[in-house]
């Protein structure tokens, strides 16, 4: 293993990503001959029960649905993941919402450590000014809905779980990922004999109950009848299934009804009462359920913007407010893995420290020992933009390449960035089965943990996790992401 001299922070001893390292982390084991077998049976469930996402060839998946349907990509069978991280993750979920609110009310603290990345970021930036507009008006958000999820990848050099990232808004594949949990249960119920498990020690996924309870107890609080819970959505949706399995839910479990509007339908079709109610085709909303408007391609005109300030300064309960989808910046990430920062927003002394030791190395690019540090090893790095969705990560020679250009400009455009310690999971081999054939790779997992939050004035009325979404991809990758094209859904169980 190699070990950098990475000043500030215990150095990142490296493990390899290549040969068999699982130690924990396996694929269930499967006979050789019953491969084929399991994916033509996984295909067919996949097909019999909605695991399915938009072909991105054909020309109108994203549009309609029924049309142009692919099965989603998926691990063959549940990965072993040790008890100890499930539950840590666990206990994190509530604490990791508990923090997301308290930042998400500090607006200066938002607003100065965001201040250089605004004048470098006009993405940034424009979230920015409708939160500041917001300060201005003296809005207050009484009821606030935040389906969040926390990312972990286990560091196999030093076997801590760490935090990749914490995101805040659109948190997305909660739909999918109960179906891969399904599909693993029924694969394994069927083979027990020669897989050797037990169907139920597939840990069960509650996402989509819990995110549709979240959704339908922040509309009953709204306390209008008539109201809808609007989704934000993007034009071209090629994962609407896994949106569909949340507000199909709402409405078969809770009768509340969803639509789905575009941002730019939003502001040709919407209407602020002088009550503050917004209304879409003269229809209240009491929630906006945001998945989309988390990325610049989100907001490719003018009329996107005045949608989302539009919504904010609306009486809806917005999933996420302005304030909610800022926190989940990795700038913000950044502060609040300084030293007493927590601090300023967590009271009890041994959360702090739960939290804390699930956070990696995480710098500014003001700290030139950690940029010396990056160019001589860029592998050990992660540059990050303020951006989500994934794909948007610069890694190795690209990263170094990166560093040297800003620093020889010395432009502030370094304030766009953060640079993380690259988390090395253990790697084993499994199967992966994408568009009706199956690979067998060498494999890294991440693993998110989903958080609902719903708060009215003073009174928490939930805070917990809502389920869970395991993603694998090749060891030999360096970006992740279902909807990037790069993971596979998976599912676990517990050993
Ligand atoms: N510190 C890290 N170490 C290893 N891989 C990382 C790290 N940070 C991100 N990645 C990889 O890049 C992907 C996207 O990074 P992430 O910070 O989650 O950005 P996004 O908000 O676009 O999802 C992750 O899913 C993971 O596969
Ligand atoms: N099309 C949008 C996709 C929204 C989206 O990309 N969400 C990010 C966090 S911002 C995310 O949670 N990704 C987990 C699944 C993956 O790995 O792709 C939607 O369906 O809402
Ligand atoms: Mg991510």
């Amino acid at each position: 293993p190699v070990s950098c001299g990475v000043v500030g922070t215990a150095a990142p001893v490296v493990a390899t990503a290549e040969g068999d390292d699982g130690r924990w982390f396996r694929q269930l084991a499967v006979p050789q001959g019953l491969v084929d077998d399991l994916v033509e049976e996984a295909l067919v469930w996949c097909s019999q029960h909605g695991l399915v996402v938009g072909e991105k060839n054909h020309p109108r998946s994203g549009k309609a649905p029924g049309v142009g349907l692919l099965h989603a990509p998926f691990a063959l069978l549940p990965m072993s993941f040790p008890k100890v991280y499930w539950e840590q993750a666990l206990e994190l979920a509530p604490l990791f919402n508990e923090l997301v609110h308290r930042v998400s009310l500090d607006g200066d603290f938002l607003q100065q450590t965001l201040a250089r990345t605004k004048e470098v970021d006009p993405f940034t930036r424009r979230l920015l000014d409708i939160h500041s507009k917001m300060m201005e008006l003296n809005k207050k958000e009484d009821i606030q809905l935040g389906l969040t999820r926390s990312d972990y990848m286990v560091d196999g050099a030093t076997d801590k779980l760490l935090q990749v990232e914490l995101n805040t808004i659109s948190t997305s594949s909660n739909g999918l990922a109960c179906g891969v949990s399904e599909l693993h249960r029924n694969l394994i119920r069927h083979h027990e004999r020669e897989l050797g498990l037990d169907p139920a020690s597939v840990v069960g996924n509650t996402a989509i109950t819990q995110h549709a309870e979240a959704l339908a107890t922040a509309w009953a609080e709204y306390n209008n009848q008539s109201a809808v819970v609007l989704v934000v959505v993007q034009a071209e949706e090629r994962y609407m299934y896994d949106q569909y399995w949340i507000t199909v839910a709402l409405r078969e479990m809770y009768g509340v009804t969803t639509i789905r509007k575009t941002m730019a339908e939003i502001e040709a079709e919407g209407d602020l009462r002088p009550d503050g109610t917004l209304v879409i085709n003269g229809r209240p909303v009491a929630v906006v359920y945001f998945r989309a408007g988390y990325s610049p391609a989100d907001y490719p005109s003018e009329a996107e913007w005045r949608a989302r300030l539009l919504i904010e300064r609306s009486s809806a309960i917005k999933c996420p407010s302005i304030a909610h989808h800022l926190v989940g910046t990795k700038k913000i990430q950044q502060e609040l893995a300084k030293e007493k920062v927590l601090e300023r927003f967590l009271d009890n002394k041994s959360d702090i420290e739960n939290v804390r030791k699930c956070f990696a190395g995480l710098w500014s690019l003001e700290n030139d020992n950690i940029v010396n540090s990056a160019i001589e090893s860029p592998e050990l790095f992660v540059l990050k933009p303020q951006r989500e969705g994934g794909g948007n990560n610069i890694y190795g020679d690209n990263l170094r390449e990166t560093l040297i250009r800003l620093r020889k400009d010395g432009s502030n455009e370094i304030a766009a960035y953060i640079l993380m310690q690259r988390i090395f999971p253990p790697a084993s081999p499994s199967y992966l089965v994408r568009e009706g054939t199956f690979v067998r790779d060498n494999v890294v997992s991440e693993f998110g943990i989903f958080g609902a939050y719903l708060r009215n004035k003073d009174k928490v009325i939930i805070n917990d996790q809502c389920g869970y979404l395991l993603r694998t991809k090749a060891a030999s990758l360096n970006e992740g992401g279902v909807v990037a094209g790069y993971a596979f859904l998976n599912s676990i169980f517990l050993t």
